[in-house]
C-alpha cells in the first residue's frame, strides 16, 4: 500500500469543482476551496482539469485526486489516454477515470489506459463506476481503487437524491482494492454509513464545495409569498 493511499484510509476527501461558467470556476479560487477543506480536515483532495490541478497542487501538500472532464454526454471523465497521462503530470496522485462499460472516445480500454498511466507515470488509477459489474471488471483491469462516483448517471434517467451505499456495499465486500463511497453524500450520518458499509475512503463534493447547489436547496425550502397568508 502506498503512503498516498495509507494517507486516505478512513478519510473525507473533498472534491472542490465548478462548472462551466460559473463565479467560481478559476484555479486560484479551487485551491483556496481546497486548502479551505484542508483546514476542516479533509484527507485528499479531487479537483478537475489540468489548470486546476496544477493551482490546487502547488498550493497543497495533500492527495490529489486528479480528473479532466471533457465533452458533455457519455464518457466524460477522463476520457482518453492522452487525459489520464495529461492528469498525471499535472501532478493527481491518483487519476479518476470513467470506468463504466460504455465505449471510450479514443477507442481504448480501461485496462490499456492503466497500463499506460502506470508504466509512464508515478500515478494510481481510480476507476469510477455505475455498476457492481463494472466494479469487477475495473479491478480485473488493474484499477489500484474502484470509486462509485458514476452509479445513478448512466442510465439515462434521474439519478436517486441519496448515495448508492448498496454498491459500497457489494463492492467492498468483494473487491480486494480500496472501494470509496462517491456521488450524492450530503450528509455526515452518511458518511458514517459508507464507512460502516466497508468504504476506505469517502468522496463529498456538492455538500461543501458548491454554493449555488446549496443555496437552492435552502431557497427551495422557502414557502412562495402567495402561501403565506
Ligand atoms: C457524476 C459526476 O460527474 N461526478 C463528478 C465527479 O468528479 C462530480 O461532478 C461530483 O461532484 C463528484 O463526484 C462528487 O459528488 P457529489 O458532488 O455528489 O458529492
Amino acid at each position: 500500500m502506498t503512503g498516498v493511499m495509507e494517507s486516505l484510509r478512513g478519510g473525507v476527501i473533498v472534491s472542490c469543482q465548478a462548472y462551466p461558467g460559473e463565479p467560481m470556476r478559476t484555479p486560484d479560487t479551487m485551491a483556496r476551496v481546497a486548502q479551505a477543506a484542508a483546514a476542516g480536515g479533509a484527507v485528499g483532495i479531487r479537483a478537475q482539469g489540468l489548470d486546476d490541478l496544477r493551482s490546487v497542487r502547488t498550493a497543497l501538500d495533500l492527495p490529489l485526486i486528479g480528473l479532466w472532464k471533457d465533452g458533455d454526454a457519455g464518457v466524460v471523465i477522463t476520457p482518453t489516454l492522452r487525459h489520464a497521462l495529461e492528469v498525471a503530470r499535472a501532478g493527481a496522485d491518483i487519476v479518476a477515470l470513467d470506468a463504466t462499460n460504455r465505449p471510450r472516445t479514443d477507442g481504448s480500454t480501461v485496462e490499456e489506459v492503466v497500463r499506460a498511466v502506470h508504466e509512464e507515470t508515478q500515478a494510481l488509477v481510480m476507476a469510477d463506476v455505475a455498476t457492481y459489474d463494472e466494479g469487477v471488471a475495473a479491478e480485473n483491469a488493474g484499477a489500484d481503487l474502484v470509486g462509485t462516483t458514476l452509479a445513478g448517471y448512466t442510465s439515462g434517467s434521474e439519478p436517486p437524491t441519496g448515495p448508492d451505499l448498496g454498491l459500497v456495499r457489494r463492492l467492498a465486500s468483494t473487491l480486494r482494492v480500496p472501494v470509496v463511497a462517491e456521488g450524492r453524500i450530503h450528509r455526515p450520518e452518511q458518511v458514517a454509513t459508507a464507512f460502516r458499509e466497508g468504504a476506505y475512503a469517502v468522496v463529498v463534493g456538492t455538500a461543501i464545495t458548491h454554493p449555488t447547489t446549496l443555496t437552492r436547496w435552502f431557497v427551495d425550502a422557502t414557502v412562495p409569498s402567495d402561501e403565506d397568508s
